[in-house]
C-alpha cells in the first residue's frame, strides 16, 4: 500500500488545487496532443464528478526556449477528452486569477496559466522553502486540498509541485499513484523468470545509468539507438561517429567512452548489441547493412536492421517481464520505425510484465496503432520515470509521503 493519500481519501464537494503536468511539444507556437492530455482527463473528470470546484496547475516549456508559451492552447485540447468545459485564465495568483477561481461553482474546471511564468516557481527548493512563497501563501488558502498528479514532473521541487503540500490536506492522483506503483516495479518488484530491458533513445547516459543501477534486476540489455552504436564503438567497431548532419555522437562518446568501455569489458554477456543497421540511401529508402560489413563510419544509422531485430524478439518473447528505455530507432520516421514498433509489438504479445516508458518511446503506440492494453503499464514520464527506474528518489513523492 502506498504511504500517501490518494483520491479514495478524499471527501467529495470540496474546494481543489490540482498539479497536473501537460507539458508537450510546441511546433511553431501550436502546441501538440499528447497522451498526457488523454491521461490526466481521466482525473479531471473524476474530481469534477465528485462535486469539486477544480483549478489545474501545470507548466509548459522552460523560460528562454521556444516551447514557453501560454497554456490557453492546452486548456482547449484538454477540453475535449475530459468532455466538459475547461475555463482558462491568463493568471497564476494576480486578481484575475483570484477572481477565476472564487466564481467557480461545484464540478467546474479551470485552468490556470503556465506555473513558470511566476517569479516564484522556480528553482528548486525545498517544499518548506516553497511553500513561504507569495505563490503558495496566496493561493493555498483559497483551497480545502491540494491534489498532486504531476508525475512526469516528480523530480522537480518547485513552488507547484511541493509547495502547496506543506500547506494543505495533500494527495497523489490516479496517473501519480499508477506510474509511481508501475515505475519502481523493475527496482522493487521480484520476478522469478528472465527480466529484460529494452533500451535505446539518444541519451547513452540515461541507459549507462539503467544499466548501472539495475544489475542485480535485469538479466539481458537489448540495446539500440545512440547508445547501442557507442557500445559497439567501445569494442572496437567503426560505428559510433557524428556523420554529416549528425551530431550527437562524438560530444557522448567523449564523456562516456570510459564507462562503456569499462562495461563491455566486464559485462559483456548482459548486453545484446546490434549486427545490423538501417540507413537512408541515395534514393532516400530504408537499407539495410551488417556490422560485419561496415568497413569505415561513412552514414548514420538510423534504426537497427532485420536481423537485430530477429535476435532480440525471442529473447522478449521467452521473458517474464520486459521493461522499456528509449526507442531502438528514429521511430518518428516511418521508414526507420521497424526495430521500435515491432519489438514494442513482439512485447505486448507475450505475457510477461511489461512497462513502456520514455516520454518521446511511449508515443510509439499512438503513431502506430499498437493497444496500451496489451502492456501492464505505459508510463507518460521521462526524466521521473528514469529515476524511478533506477531506484532514485522523487522528490514530489517523498514529499506526498512526508505530508500525508
Ligand atoms: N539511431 C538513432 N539516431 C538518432 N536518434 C535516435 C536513434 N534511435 C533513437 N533515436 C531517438 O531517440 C528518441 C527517444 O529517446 P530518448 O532518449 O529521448 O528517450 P525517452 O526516454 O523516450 O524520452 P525522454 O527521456 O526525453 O522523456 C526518439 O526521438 C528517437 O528518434
Ligand atoms: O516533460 C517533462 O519531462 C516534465 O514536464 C519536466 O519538464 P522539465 O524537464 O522542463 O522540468
Amino acid at each position: 500500500m502506498p504511504e500517501y493519500n490518494t483520491l479514495d481519501d478524499l471527501e467529495p464537494g470540496q474546494r481543489v488545487l490540482v498539479r497536473v503536468d501537460l507539458n508537450s511539444p510546441v511546433e511553431d507556437g501550436v502546441v501538440q496532443d499528447n497522451n498526457r492530455f488523454d491521461r490526466y482527463s481521466e482525473t479531471v473528470a473524476a474530481l469534477a464528478e465528485a462535486d469539486h470546484k477544480v483549478v489545474l496547475m501545470a507548466h509548459q516549456g522552460r523560460p528562454g526556449r521556444d516551447d514557453f508559451v501560454s497554456l490557453d492552447q492546452h486548456a482547449e485540447i484538454l477540453e475535449e477528452y475530459v468532455g466538459k468545459p475547461i475555463k482558462f485564465v491568463d493568471d497564476i495568483y494576480g486578481d484575475d486569477a483570484i477572481d477565476a477561481i472564487e466564481a467557480l461553482e461545484a464540478g467546474e474546471i479551470l485552468l490556470l496559466e503556465n506555473t513558470r511564468m511566476a517569479d516564484d516557481e522556480l528553482p528548486e527548493k525545498p517544499a518548506e522553502e516553497h511553500a513561504e512563497s507569495d505563490f503558495v501563501q496566496t493561493l493555498a488558502p483559497l483551497f480545502d486540498a491540494f491534489v498532486n498528479d504531476a508525475y512526469s514532473a516528480a523530480h522537480r521541487a518547485h513552488a507547484s509541485t511541493v509547495g502547496f503540500a506543506v500547506e494543505l490536506p495533500t494527495y497523489a492522483g490516479l496517473v501519480m499513484d499508477k506510474e509511481y506503483q508501475y515505475n519502481t516495479s523493475v527496482a522493487e518488484k521480484e520476478f522469478d523468470g528472465q527480466v529484460t530491458m529494452l533500451c535505446g533513445g539518444n541519451k547513452s547516459e540515461d541507459v549507462i545509468s539503467v544499466v548501472n543501477n539495475l544489475e542485480e534486476k535485469v538479466d539481458t540489455f537489448l540495446v539500440g539507438g545512440l547508445p547501442g552504436e557507442l557500445f559497439l564503438r567501445a569494442e572496437g567497431e567503426p560505428v559510433g561517429m557524428d556523420v554529416g548532419d549528425m551530431d550527437l555522437l562524438d560530444d557522448q562518446w567523449e564523456e562516456t567512452k570510459g564507462t562503456l568501455e569499462d562495461l563491455v569489458e566486464n559485462r559483456r554477456d548482459e548486453f545484446e548489441l546490434p549486427v545490423d543497421f538501417a540507413y537512408e540511401d541515395d534514393d532516400g529508402e530504408r537499407a539495410e547493412i551488417a556490422l560485419e560489413d561496415i568497413e569505415e563510419k561513412d552514414t548514420g544509422y538510423l534504426d537497427i536492421g532485420h536481423e537485430t531485430i530477429e535476435a532480440y524478439e525471442p529473447i522478449i518473447r521467452e521473458s517474464e517481464a520486459v521493461f522499456v528505455k528509449g526507442a531502438v530507432g528514429v521511430f518518428e520516421d516511418e521508414r526507420f520505425a521497424d526495430g521500435t514498433v515491432e519489438l514494442i509489438k513482439a512485447i505486448g504479445e507475450t505475457d510477461c510484465f511489461s512497462v513502456v516508458g520514455g516520454g518521446d518511446t511511449a508515443r510509439t503506440l499512438s503513431l502506430y496503432g499498437l493497444d496500451e492494453d496489451d502492456y501492464d503499464h505505459v508510463s507518460i514520464a521521462g526524466g521521473a520515470y528514469l529515476n524511478a527506474l533506477t531506484g532514485q528518489e522523487l522528490v514530489v513523492v517523498d514529499v506526498l509521503k512526508k505530508y500525508a
